[in-house]
């Protein structure tokens, strides 16, 4: 059987040092975890706009300005995910979770003590190392 293989645009939505995160609902796959806002890459579109797209949607912001971070492939066992992340460093708007999520801005010294899926491990150390 073929897994289903989801590409997803994921934002690092920064200022100030706080990064801005949600939690998934308990329903949701991985749900009741943590995460950087973002969903899946929809066809024939680009990963950008579907970053800005989800971005609006889901935390409320218009994003300006955002950079490639790192890519993330990870085997849940029953969903594989590519996780394309991208730095928000310019962004409009106020962020807060339109979709009923719970929401927070976090230190980037303090991501370590949230649960995130697996897949975001990598992404916790070099957000640390770097900023
Ligand atoms: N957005 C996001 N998804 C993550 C992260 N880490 C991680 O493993 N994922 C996984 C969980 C899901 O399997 C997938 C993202 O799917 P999603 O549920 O956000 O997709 P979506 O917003 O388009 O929502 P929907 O179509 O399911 O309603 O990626 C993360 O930090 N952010
Ligand atoms: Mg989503």
């Amino acid at each position: 059987m073929t897994k289903k293989r989801v590409h997803v645009a994921v934002g690092v939505i920064m200022q100030q040092r706080k990064i801005f995160v949600s939690k998934r609902s308990e329903h949701q796959h991985q749900g009741g975890l943590w995460e950087f806002p973002g969903g899946k890459v929809e066809l024939g579109e680009s990963v950008t706009d579907a970053l800005k797209r989800e971005l609006q949607e889901e935390v409320n912001i218009v994003t300006h300005k955002s950079q490639p971070f790192m890519l993330i492939e990870h085997d849940y066992g029953d969903k594989q995910v590519c996780l394309d992340i991208h730095l928000v460093t310019d962004f409009s708007g106020e962020a807060k979770g339109l979709e009923g999520q719970q929401c927070q801005w976090v230190e980037v010294d303090k991501l370590h003590t949230l649960d995130f899926p697996a897949a975001n491990q990598g992404i916790v150390t070099k957000l640390q190392a770097e900023f």
